[in-house]
């Protein structure tokens, strides 16, 4: 099996991607395709010195053209532009429809087998984009969130406690936006349920600040959106295709009839392994969490309506 990796987007988030993934030396090449071909080629000679420096295998590359991309196994696409402070994810629908459009176009001619990360904003609606314009199967076209924002709301638990770092499970499904749904029942540290540790306030706190927290990075960085942890959770799902773990993992995923949906995309426990989304896991949701879960998938519905009337109509 090819462990080739493609990177679309050598900004912030890409280059946390690629270096990651150098790092571990798990894919043998490691391309990077950005509009600007003189940043793709300044990084890549430098995460090629760093994977050199730690003896890495990986090479790192700059795409001269898309024809570099053919053969990925994998091709993650963070081309796109990233908010600023007062702005939401859903504000960059339009630009970044048409990016996605432009990138999963060339991609497809030259790497038909792949399967397509999506992480560039609004998050669920650009994975649902990249499906249709791609026509690659569902389980070949994921977008990365759930990971991030469950390592967030885990990490606010550990704020909260000031222990168990590291020991800390949370969950969190929906969108990729203002609607997700953080779920403390499910949430555990060292196998202890959270209910168990903090009080119904603290909880609360943790799944509000969990929802905001990556408008809380964009105020304090201004110029633009986090990059490490979104870097390091694609990369974790990156290494499931690769090395086919079949772990599970919350994605964004196309739902065909799964939670009682129909064509949309929305973040779920996904089982990921060579094949990509091998299989979308129903979590069974009390009926508060159903009604959270409908808002959601309401949210990411309203950004699809509006593309599929005009933008995605030849899509189908
Ligand atoms: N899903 C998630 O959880 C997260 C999503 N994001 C999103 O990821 C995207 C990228 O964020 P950053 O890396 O911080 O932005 P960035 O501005 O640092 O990098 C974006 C890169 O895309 C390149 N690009 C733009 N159009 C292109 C095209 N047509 N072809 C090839 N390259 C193109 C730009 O030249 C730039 O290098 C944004 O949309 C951001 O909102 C960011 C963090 C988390
Ligand atoms: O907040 C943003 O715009 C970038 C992003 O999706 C995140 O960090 O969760």
């Amino acid at each position: 099996m090819s462990n080739k990796v493609s990177i679309v987007g050598a900004g912030n988030v890409g280059s946390i991607v690629a270096y990651s993934l150098a790092m571990q030396g798990l894919a043998h090449e490691i391309i990077l395709v950005d509009r600007d071909t003189d940043r793709a080629k300044g990084k890549a000679l430098d995460m090629s010195h760093a994977a050199s420096a730690v003896r890495s295998h990986s090479i790192v590359r700059a795409a001269e053209s898309y024809e570099d991309v053919r053969g990925s196994k994998v091709v993650v696409i963070t081309a796109g532009f990233p908010r600023k402070p007062g702005m939401t994810r859903e504000d960059l629908l339009f630009k970044n429809a048409e990016i996605m459009k432009d990138v999963v176009t060339q991609v497809k001619e030259v790497a038909p087998d792949a399967i397509l990360i999506v992480v560039s904003n609004p998050l669920d609606a650009m994975t649902y984009t990249a499906l249709k314009v791609s026509g690659f199967p569902k389980n070949r076209v994921i977008g990365m969130a759930g990971i991030l924002d469950s390592a967030r709301m885990a990490y606010f638990i550990y704020e909260k406690l000031g222990y168990g770092a590291g020991q800390i499970r949370a969950s969190v499904i929906g969108g990729h936006g203002d609607f997700m749904v953080p779920l403390p029942k499910y949430s555990t540290v060292a196998g202890v349920p959270l209910s168990d540790l903090l009080s119904q306030k603290e909880i609360d706190e943790v799944v509000e600040r969990t929802k905001k927290a990556g408008a809380e990075i964009v105020g304090y960085l201004k110029t633009g959106s986090a990059y490490f942890a979104p870097g390091k959770s694609t990369a974790i799902m990156v290494e499931a295709i690769l090395k086919d773990s079949k772990q599970i993992f919350p994605c964004a995923a196309y739902l065909d009839g799964e939670y009682g949906y129909k064509d949309i995309v929305n973040g779920v426990p996904v089982m990921i392994g060579k094949d990509g989304a091998e299989k979308v896991i129903e979590v069974t949701l009390d009926p508060c969490e159903k009604e959270l879960f409908r808002k959601s998938v309401g949210a990411v519905k309203e950004m699809v309506d509006i593309l599929n009337k005009d933008f995605l109509k030849e899509e189908k």
